[in-house]
């Protein structure tokens, strides 16, 4: 839905001002993951470490998020969908803003990942796939959302009775289940570093 009155006004500061005033790129950094894989984890750990070096980072984390933006959005895929479309367009204007942003959200769908991904300029989106086995996500189980689950108490559960689609090729892979959280934001950092973008 287009409405012809509502006319996009350029704005005083351009994207390329604010990464020369940060010093670095920006660029959103797309977790995703089982729940359970460590994502808001690894996403928090590479923010601090990043801005303990005078970078630019924000995290939205999907849980966090859901408490005001998305928080009249469920778990159907038309719902996942509407909270990954939103997220996108926010973590857009976090990009235009200069700064780093990491996304932490389940995001299981490879067509609503590639929807964000095509609002942004190839070098400012970093699918980063936290993979970790089900087995291994539900042994961790930190909120109890697993148990709960397996017994029928939440629907439309990722990975239990909501499907994942694992990213095809994603710019980068952290397995959590080999890796430490320090070696996992290692691995992201040299990532950044490669492509110039620190
Ligand atoms: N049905 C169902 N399926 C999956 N996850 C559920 C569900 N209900 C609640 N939760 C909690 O919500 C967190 C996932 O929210 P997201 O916004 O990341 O999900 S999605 O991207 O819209 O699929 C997820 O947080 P993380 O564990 O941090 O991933 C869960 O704790
Ligand atoms: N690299 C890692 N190695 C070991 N445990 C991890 C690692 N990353 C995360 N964890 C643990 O896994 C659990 C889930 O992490 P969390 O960040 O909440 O996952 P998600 O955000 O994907 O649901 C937490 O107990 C966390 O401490």
């Amino acid at each position: 839905m287009t409405n012809n009155n509502i006319v996009w006004h350029d704005q005083s500061l351009t994207k390329e001002e604010r990464r020369k005033k940060n010093g670095h790129h920006s660029a959103v950094l797309w977790f995703t993951g089982l729940s359970g894989s460590g994502k808001s984890t690894v996403a928090n750990a590479a923010a601090r470490r990043l801005f303990d070096q005078n970078v630019s980072t924000y995290v939205l984390d999907g849980d966090n998020v859901r408490h005001g933006l998305n928080k009249d959005l469920g778990f159907s895929d038309e719902a996942r969908k509407e909270n990954i479309r939103r997220i996108g367009e926010v973590a857009k204007l976090f990009v235009d803003g200069g700064q780093l942003v990491f996304t932490a959200f389940i995001s299981p769908f490879r067509e609503d990942r590639d929807t964000v991904r095509a609002l942004l300029n190839a070098d400012e989106f970093i699918e980063v796939f936290v993979e970790c086995p089900i087995e291994k996500c539900e042994e961790r189980d930190p909120k109890g959302l697993y148990k709960k689950a397996r017994a029928g108490e939440i629907p439309e559960f990722t990975g239990i009775s909501s499907p994942y689609e694992a990213p095809e090729t994603p710019e980068l892979v952290v397995n959590t289940d080999t890796y430490s959280v320090d070696e996992c934001v290692d691995q992201i950092v040299e990532y950044l570093k490669q492509k110039n973008m620190l």
